[in-house]
């Protein structure tokens, strides 16, 4: 178990993977060999690759992304209430819309679940997922529903990008500012609390069971010229590697910058773990990442965390490499 909180998969191995298997490839080595050699119709504006992709309508553009979450491995029961689950995971989509600099309009919800699951259940959940939707002016507008041996939840959330051109991962320039908006290592907090079995301190807890992002502040970025943005749903190192790699640029991380909140600084003394490690490697938060203009002043909420530096130094912490996993990794 890394000590970020992580705990053990199920069919996770300490053992190297088997040639060929999924936990071979990588998750993002599966995605590239998924993705590699296709040809996109001409009403694909923006592909696979970034937080959601964009396609052309005859009267307009939408804005496309999807999330699947799995009972075990994204929530549990036992761990959320049925309307925390709903709203994870729509918030979870509508953040990659935010990332996009897009305004979520609708979602669509499909949902998986054994025979014995209780209809309320899924009532509360769905209670749970209108809540999130309409926090941020959305709506449910469809979905599915199939047997399964557990619980899986299929989100697609589209959106409106206003008329503007999509933030994508890859328009970070050197001398650029690297800013975040939102809470950083909460939910790897709660989730290290929770898999200790405890219940509290429940600002952490609850931070593990739904995020609250800043949907409002996607828009913002793109408004005040950002150059590029992500949601940290892996971990800001690893979901920051990402855009370093897209925009073929370093981007160092100043840890003074950061904020280590009391409540984590207590939780990673009780558990002994690090907190600085949640707030650099977990995920959950869904904090918006994003890079602008030096000369840009920076939206209500967004504070600068690093700097954008030359080519392929990848991403540095306090102008080191980091040691140990960037984040959360399927099959890892
Ligand atoms: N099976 C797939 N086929 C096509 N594209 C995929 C597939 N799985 C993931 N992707 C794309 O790969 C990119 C990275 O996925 P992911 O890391 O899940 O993004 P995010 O963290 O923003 O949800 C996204 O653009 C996503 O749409
Ligand atoms: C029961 C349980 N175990 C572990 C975790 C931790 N966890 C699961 S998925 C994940 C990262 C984000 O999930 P992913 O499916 O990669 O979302 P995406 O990056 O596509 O938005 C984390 C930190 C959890 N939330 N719940
Ligand atoms: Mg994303
Ligand atoms: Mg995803
Ligand atoms: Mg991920």
């Amino acid at each position: 178990m890394s000590t970020h909180g992580r705990p053990q998969q199920e069919g996770a191995r300490s053992d190297s993977p088997r040639p060929g298997t999924v936990a071979a490839a990588g998750e993002f080595g599966l995605i590239r060999t998924l993705t590699r050699g296709r040809t996109q119709p001409s009403t694909t504006l923006l592909g696979p690759g970034d937080d959601a992709a964009v396609v052309a309508a005859s009267d307009g553009r939408v804005v496309a992304t999807t999330d699947v979450l799995v009972q075990g491995v994204h929530f549990r029961l036992d761990w959320s209430d049925p309307e925390h689950i709903g709203r994870k995971a729509v918030a979870v989509n509508l953040a990659d819309l935010a990332a996009m600099g897009a305004v979520p309009t609708s979602v669509l919800v499909g949902i998986a679940c054994p025979p014995e699951t209780e209809t309320t259940m899924l009532a509360a959940l769905t209670d749970g997922m209108w809540a999130e939707a309409e926090r941020a002016r959305a709506g449910i507008i469809g979905g599915d529903v199939v047997g399964a041996d557990q619980l899986v939840l299929s989100v697609t959330a589209l959106g409106d990008l206003g008329g503007r051109p999509p933030v994508t991962r890859s328009g970070a320039r050197p001398g650029d500012v690297l800013a975040i908006c939102g809470r950083l290592g909460w939910a790897a907090a709660g989730l290290a609390v929770l898999g200790r079995g405890f219940r509290s301190p429940v600002g952490v807890v609850n931070a593990q069971r739904y995020p609250e992002p800043a949907y409002q502040a996607g828009p913002a970025a793109a408004i005040a010229g950002a150059t590029s943005m992500i949601d940290v749903s892996d971990g800001l190192l690893a979901d920051l590697g990402h855009l370093a790699a897209a925009s073929e640029v370093g981007l160092d991380v100043q840890t003074a910058r950061l904020t280590v909140d009391q409540r984590l600084v207590d939780v990673g003394t009780a558990l002994g773990a690090d907190p600085l490690r949640w707030v650099l490697t977990g995920g959950e938060d869904h904090a918006l990442a994003a890079t602008f203009p030096s000369y840009a002043d920076l939206p209500e909420g967004w504070v600068q965390i690093g700097t954008v530096l030359l080519p392929d130094t990848g991403v540095t912490v306090d102008g080191m490499p980091y040691e140990g996993d960037s984040g959360w990794e399927h099959w890892r």
